[in-house]
């Protein structure tokens, strides 16, 4: 007989995380016996008495665990259906309820068990189930001919452009050093499906939020029984379901279904959470019935299937995950969204929003794997880089894409098959250093040197202020143009992305996009503080790190031009929300314009460095290209609810921000309620409203300790708690006042680098794009702010600087998956709106 093929469940890993580790050790080395010689004497694969499916099998692993498959047998071969691990007396005691069945209507396998919250009840026999399935089917394929038919029409007469096209050549926006380009058209209608959300973006100020009541979904019991294929039962009470029944519901439901719930909760339109499940296979039985092994077999097999289900038959990838020992869920089973974020072909710069938690870094890195074998599966040796905003970030990136793939190799250099994962200043650096040539550098700073330094700090602006004041070149030192911060601002954002050299190019140039108007006389003024700068800058053969990114798109653009070639065939950016113009400029640089050329992850709600940036300035044109997870895989409902209300108070029109030119449908979502949404629920959020800073130390050490003996009780490690404040100063007090309160912690900040045994204690801004099963936001009281009015020099920074206060709560809370405490001393900050904190 053949090899049998192994098929993974997405209930089998998080079992496998329970287990000791040399016990998962000993279930993967099961698994490959069980697929080569499952007649081996040394393998005990077990029967069981009065089961609800014959097949059902126990397998022995050692003398205390069991891991539970079904034996698939076609054509004499075996498929193994592995469901979970799991200690003896459980296993046989979970065993005899588990039965497979094929969803007639959706064609997809669930693993279901009598026990199930949600049976069956009402609804159809048998026989109307697969009636209503074969004409369901029809159904679907004439709607796909019907598709397919309008889009031929489409592209023969050219009437409308598809999203992809209309992104396409030549809707680049601005050139850099260029005239400004006239606004692309807006759409003249939103589709009607999107009409709510894009009246949503352009409320100005939400009330504060109402807890949800009512039915959330907006579709009916009959829909989803009849077009869903859900169970009766849960349809019906799914239909009238308020949200937190519907949260419940989900939750209850262990198979595809519960997801199902949550992408219509979304907004997600029923047929496509049919276009992402649905198998296409015919066949099956009703709830309560397992199905024939041949429906079961077929439905495995589909595509679609593999959000729940992957097949270990040839797929080297899946082999490699389960030898590494690290078994979380998302190395294998993705959201059908996330996968077609992973698989899409883009015909340029492609973007994925969505907030916290909703795997976009995931998504990531699968598809800088995927494109790296891709390109390996060709003969070819695509050189990709995967970058980010911290060399923080970038190392934890680079674990990722290790765990993954640990064959694929990762050079330290730029230009170098494999996946390059670095911080993007890094990147800048590397390109400046390594240049044989660096004459383009006079380009955009107007001189050159053959050894640069990268030292130049903020407060030199002050110094090349004060040069111009005693040149007598400023009339009023008190004038917001002429302060360090709109002159930072002003130079990254206009002079060197448009290569300005000269006074007389500087009164000429567009400066669309900033807030404040400068007459001729002013922006005289502003070019001679930045003259100053520039000077100084020479003098000393110094280069910031916004200057370090233009020039280091300048040496790559030349280099091009006298080549025909570019560094990178691949660019993936993720926390594109914090970069800043003469970074993308240089990402641009890096990788011609086409096929897979750059992807974007990005959070605009989580933008706590830089201020908002048109992509489509810097060559990077997005329009019709960017999508929105909507899942948060993180943090609970009850956590990310708290977030969000955090983000409700600010008024975020990211489409104003950054891209005026796309929809705001495509890019709203924080703010959203029903368009971002929680795959599981938790305890509510703790409140800690203490007297004073000593009571609000004392209330946090006792919540500490408390969560770590039950941490460590359950065999964890206490590192996964975080205790997160606003400023360094407040971490120092903090950390200082819990060792005097005998309680370990680690203080984290740029140079320490964080070990287990011990809960970290760092900034909201070190939090980013870490996470923590429990977290603590520490200090929240009316002082936590920054004074934003201090460092703004109008209207339009004193909003985004408002803004980014709140992102940066918002940042801080979804770093929790469990456990979230909130502590304040005196009155809480006026950033958090819910009544309990209030
Ligand atoms: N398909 C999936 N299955 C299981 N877990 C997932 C899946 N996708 C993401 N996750 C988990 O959700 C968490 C958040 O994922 P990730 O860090 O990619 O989100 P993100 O959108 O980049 O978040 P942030 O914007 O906060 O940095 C991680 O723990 C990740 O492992």
């Amino acid at each position: 007989m053949s090899d049998g093929i192994i098929a993974i469940s997405d209930t089998f890993l998080p079992t496998l995380q329970q287990v000791p580790r040399e016990v998962a050790g000993q279930v993967t080395s099961t698994l490959e016996m069980l697929r080569t010689t499952p007649e081996s004497p040394g393998l005990h694969v077990e029967p069981l008495q009065n089961v609800k499916d014959d097949r059902i099998r126990s397998v022995r692993v050692n003398r205390k665990y069991r891991v539970l498959v079904f034996r698939l047998n076609s054509s004499g071969q075996n498929v193994w259906l592995v469901e979970g691990v799991y200690n003896h007396d459980a296993a046989y005691a979970k065993a005899p309820t588990l039965y497979l069945r094929m969803n007639p209507i959706s064609g997809t396998t669930e693993i279901r068990s009598d026990d199930d919250a949600v049976q069956t009840g009402g609804g159809y026999s048998e026989e109307e189930v697969r009636s209503r399935a074969a004409a369901l089917a029809a159904e679907m394929a004439a709607e796909r001919l019907a598709e397919q038919q309008a889009a031929e029409a489409e592209r023969v007469t050219g009437a409308e452009e598809t999203p992809e096209a209309a992104g396409g050549a030549g809707a680049g926006g601005e050139a850099p050093a260029g005239e400004k380009q006239a606004e692309p058209a807006q759409p003249s209608t939103v589709p009607a499906a999107q009409t709510e959300l894009a009246l949503d973006g352009d409320e100005p100020r939400r009330p504060k939020p109402e807890a949800p009541t009512g039915p959330v979904l907006a579709v009916t019991a009959q829909q989803l029984i009849d077009d869903l294929g859900l169970d009766p039962h849960l349809a019906e009470q799914a239909a009238g379901a308020d949200d937190t029944t519907l949260y419940a519901l989900a939750e209850k439901t262990k198979n595809w279904q519960g997801t199902a719930l949550l992408d219509l909760a979304t907004g997600t339109s029923l047929e496509d959470v049919r276009a992402a499940y649905f198998t296409g296979v015919t066949g099956g039985s009703a709830v309560g019935t397992p199905s024939g092994t041949e429906d079961v077999l077929q439905s495995l097999s589909a595509e679609k299937s593999q959000a729940n289900y992957r097949l270990i038959e040839d797929d080297t990838a899946l082999a490699e995950v389960l030898a590494s020992g690290s078994f979380e869920k998302w190395r294998i089973f993705l959201h059908p969204e996330q996968k077609t974020y992973v698989e899409v072909n883009t015909r340029g710069p492609y973007r994925v929003t969505g907030g916290a938690g909703t795997g976009k870094t995931v998504v990531l890195v699968h598809r800088a794997v995927r494109l790296a074998r891709k390109s390996a599966e060709s003969g070819g040796s695509a050189r990709i880089v995967l970058t980010t905003y911290t060399r923080t970030l970038a190392d934890a990136l680079a674990q990722q894409v290790r765990a993954l793939a640990p064959s694929i190799p990762r050079p330290d250099a730029l230009g170098a098959p494999g996946i390059h994962v670095t911080g993007v200043d890094r990147i800048a650096h590397g390109a400046v250093t390594s240049a044989q040539d660096l004459t383009p550098m006079a380009d955009v700073l107007g001189w050159t040197t053959r050894t640069p330094k990268f030292s130049r700090h903020a407060r030199e602006w002050d110094a090349a202020i004060q040069a111009a004041a005693a040149a007598d070149a400023l009339r009023d030192r008190s004038q917001p143009h002429v302060t360090a911060a709109f002159l930072i601002d002003e130079y990254r954002e206009v002079v060197l992305p448009h290569r300005i050299l000269t006074e007389v190019d500087y009164l000429r140039v567009s400066r669309t996009g900033r807030g404040t108007r400068l007459g001729r006389a002013q922006r005289r003024e502003v070019w001679s503080a930045i003259a100053a700068y520039r000077e100084g800058g020479q003098r000393d053969s110094a280069l910031d790190w916004d200057e370090t990114s233009a020039v280091a798109a300048a040496i790559l653009d030349a280099r091009a031009a006298a080549t025909g070639e570019r560094v990178a065939d691949h660019v993936l950016v993720d926390e594109g929300q914090d970069l800043r113009p003469t970074q993308w400029q240089m990402l641009r640089a890096l990788v011609a314009e086409g096929e897979d050329d750059m992807f974007i992850a990005e959070d605009s709600h989580q933008r706590i460095y830089s201020n908002p940036v048109k992509l489509g300035r810097y060559g990077i044109a997005i329009r019709g290209r960017s999508r929105r997870l909507k899942l948060n895989y993180r943090t609970t409902a009850q956590n990310l609810d708290f977030a969000v209300s955090i983000l409700r108070g600010g008024d975020f029109d990211i489409a104003a921000m950054e891209d005026d030119d796309l929809l705001s449908s495509e890019v709203t979502h924080g703010a959203d309620r029903g368009t971002f949404r929680s795959i599981r629920t938790g305890p509510e959020v703790t409140f800690l409203p203490a007297v004073d800073l000593a009571d609000e130390i004392e209330k946090v050490a006792a919540l500490i300790r408390q969560w770590t003996e039950e941490i460590v009780d359950e065999g964890g490690d206490p590192s996964t708690i975080g205790v997160l404040t606003r400023f360094n100063k407040t971490r120092d007090t903090l950390v200082r006042a819990l060792d005097d309160r005998g309680l370990r912690v680690v203080s984290v900040d740029r140079n320490t680098s964080y070990r287990g045994g011990a809960p970290l204690v760092m900034t909201f801004h070190r939090a980013k794009g870490m996470e923590f099963t429990h977290v603590v936001l520490f200090g929240v009281d009316d002082s936590s702010s920054v004074d934003v009015a201090r460092s703004a020099y109008d209207e339009q920074t004193l909003e985004a600087a408002e803004l980014q206060e709140r992102s940066l709560l918002y940042v801080g809370a979804t770093r929790a998956r469990d456990q979230l405490a909130v502590a304040w001393a005196g009155t809480a900050s006026a950033l958090l709106e819910t009544g309990e904190a209030r």
